[in-house]
């Protein structure tokens, strides 16, 4: 097997060199300045091999006519092999059926469960989702509307009184308002069962962009992970397509939990794993190199010092 040098002298075999581009973490600010260079040529460069990764794996679920108005997008869809399935209801046919694939995080191959931003059609099918895989934590990084486009319904109460999705109740506990983003507590009972569900949604990240400033992620991821465990799974997590902004989020997460204990960080690497389970995930250059940003201030220490 042939093999080649990466851009800090490591010799890997071509067949790794396809799905992982480990850098040394005291070597990335070099890489950022490399990367970056001539209008960031080899970001470019670099995000263009993930155009086609799990492209040609099927989508025949998402596809069925009975499911094709549950997609929010018509280039949006599941793919079949990493796709939640819903507990079928009686034999209504497509009745397993959500936008939604999981996606593996620092720690766990299906740590995440990433859906576009509910449909009012779908969203009984989403309470279903978060009910059924026994999520505790959902990730919302859209507003319900932008720009005058609706891009998530208002899937839950508007104010402290309990509402029901389907057989599902949910009901505001309390709301916390920062100046980019509220996290809440949803109680949600199902039958005689109870649970709470903390909501994180950022509002301020304008879609296909990046946040302003990009370093206000990290804060969020900070926020999230302040308050959500390593071993609570699967973190339902969407913005309006389920794919850039959600991509994106899941990226930075882990490559922060990384950098703790690895001397070497693999952003490629992650966005192609990710990109094996659903479509797109980081969706823009834009996003691509933000995270890469993102590092860059960590590793810096200057990440917004702004105590939220
Ligand atoms: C570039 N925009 C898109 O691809 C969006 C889907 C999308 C992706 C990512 C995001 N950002 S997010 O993942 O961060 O929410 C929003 C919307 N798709 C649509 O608008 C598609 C059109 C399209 C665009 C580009 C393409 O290659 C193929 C088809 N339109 C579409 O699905 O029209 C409906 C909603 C009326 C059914």
């Amino acid at each position: 097997a042939t093999e080649t040098r990466t851009n800090d002298n490591m010799s890997l075999p071509d067949s790794i060199i396809e799905t992982s581009r480990p850098v040394r973490i005291d070597n990335f600010s070099n890489h950022y300045r490399m990367m970056s260079a001539d209008s960031d040529f080899r970001f470019s460069e670099e995000f263009e091999e993930l155009k086609h990764v799990g492209r040609d794996q099927p989508c025949t679920f998402a596809d069925l006519p009975c499911n094709r108005p549950k997609n929010r997008f018509t280039n949006i869809l599941p793919y079949d092999h990493s796709r939640f399935k819903l507990q079928p209801v009686d034999d209504e046919e497509g009745s397993d059926y959500i936008n939604a694939n999981y996606v593996p995080g620092y720690n766990s191959p299906r740590e995440f469960l990433v859906t576009q931003g509910p449909l009012h059609s779908t969203r009984d099918d989403f309470w279903r989702m978060v009910w059924e895989s026994n999520s505790r934590a959902i990730i919302m990084l859209t507003r319900c509307v932008e720009k005058g486009r609706e891009k998530c319904d208002h899937y839950w109460p508007y104010d402290t009184m309990p509402v029901y999705y389907g057989d599902i109740s949910v009901q505001i506990l309390n709301e916390s308002r920062y100046p980019d983003w509220n996290i809440s507590e949803f109680m949600l009972c199902r039958g005689d069962q109870q649970r709470v569900t903390r909501h994180f949604h950022f509002t301020t990240w304008p879609d296909f962009g990046v946040p302003n400033p990009p370093h206000i992620l990290i804060r969020f991821v900070r926020a999230f992970r302040e308050r959500v465990s390593p071993d609570q799974k699967p973190i339902v997590v969407h913005c309006s397509a389920g794919v850039g902004r959600s991509g994106t989020f899941i990226c930075l997460d882990r490559i922060l939990q990384q950098i703790l204990v690895s001397d070497y960080v693999d952003i490629f690497g992650i966005v192609y794993a990710m990109r094996k389970e659903r479509v797109w995930m980081v969706q823009t250059e834009q996003q691509y190199i933000c995270i890469h940003q993102c590092l860059l201030a960590v590793l810096e220490g200057k990440e917004l010092k702004i105590k939220y």
